[in-house]
């Protein structure tokens, strides 16, 4: 018997992104499942796949618009899949503000697209160094808040919990 075929699947823009995709690829790894990351932007047929984990940032309240568009391309193969979506962003790490539902929002308007299994919101990252002219205008306005908020135990503790419903997703083996 071989495994589920799983695509994880990022988009990014400075890169936190990718390394959260990374990190649920070496737990699901280390639980004897083995992935294929790429890029978004990179992917090609994906219906050979049994599972699909899409990784996006939070920009601008939505996803990056490849991660969009990759929701509606593959729609109707991301119908039949199991699949499971994870964003990041910092709207959740002022002070006081732990509500990741700002993230999870930005999830649920590609609901018309696609129906994840599992959805979650993971805080991120952010640096004012090496922004985009235009991510610096925008960052000079909100002023965000600086640092790597990233909760490595939050997200090793979801890549198992992936590991624990692909298992149990007997179909697709
Ligand atoms: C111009 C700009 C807009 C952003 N907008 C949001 C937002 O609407 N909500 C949010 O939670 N984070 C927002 N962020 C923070 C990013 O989502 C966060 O830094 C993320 O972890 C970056 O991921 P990446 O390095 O993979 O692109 C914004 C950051 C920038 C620079």
């Amino acid at each position: 018997m071989t495994g589920p075929r799983v695509l994880i699947a990022y988009a990014t823009k400075y890169g936190t992104t990718k390394e959260i995709a990374e990190e649920i690829q070496d737990v699901l790894a280390e639980n004897g499942i083995e992935s294929d990351l790429t890029n978004v932007m990179e992917t090609g047929i994906i219906d050979s796949y049994d599972a699909v984990i899409l990784g996006s940032p939070v920009y601008m309240g939505k996803m990056l618009v490849e991660a969009r568009e990759f929701c509606q391309h593959y729609r109707p193969y991301l119908k039949n899949i199991w699949l499971a979506i994870f964003v990041d962003g910092i709207s959740c790490c002022n002070p006081g503000e732990t509500n990741t539902s700002p993230l999870i929002a930005a999830i649920r308007d590609m609901h018309e697209y696609v129906r994840p299994v599992m959805e979650m919101g993971f805080s991120g990252a952010f640096s004012p160094v090496n922004l985009s002219e235009a991510d610096a205008q925008i960052a000079d306005m909100v002023h965000p808040p600086v640092g790597d908020f990233r909760d490595h135990e939050a997200i090793r503790i979801w890549a198992r919990e992936i590991v624990s419903a692909i298992s149990k997703h007997r179909e697709i083996y």
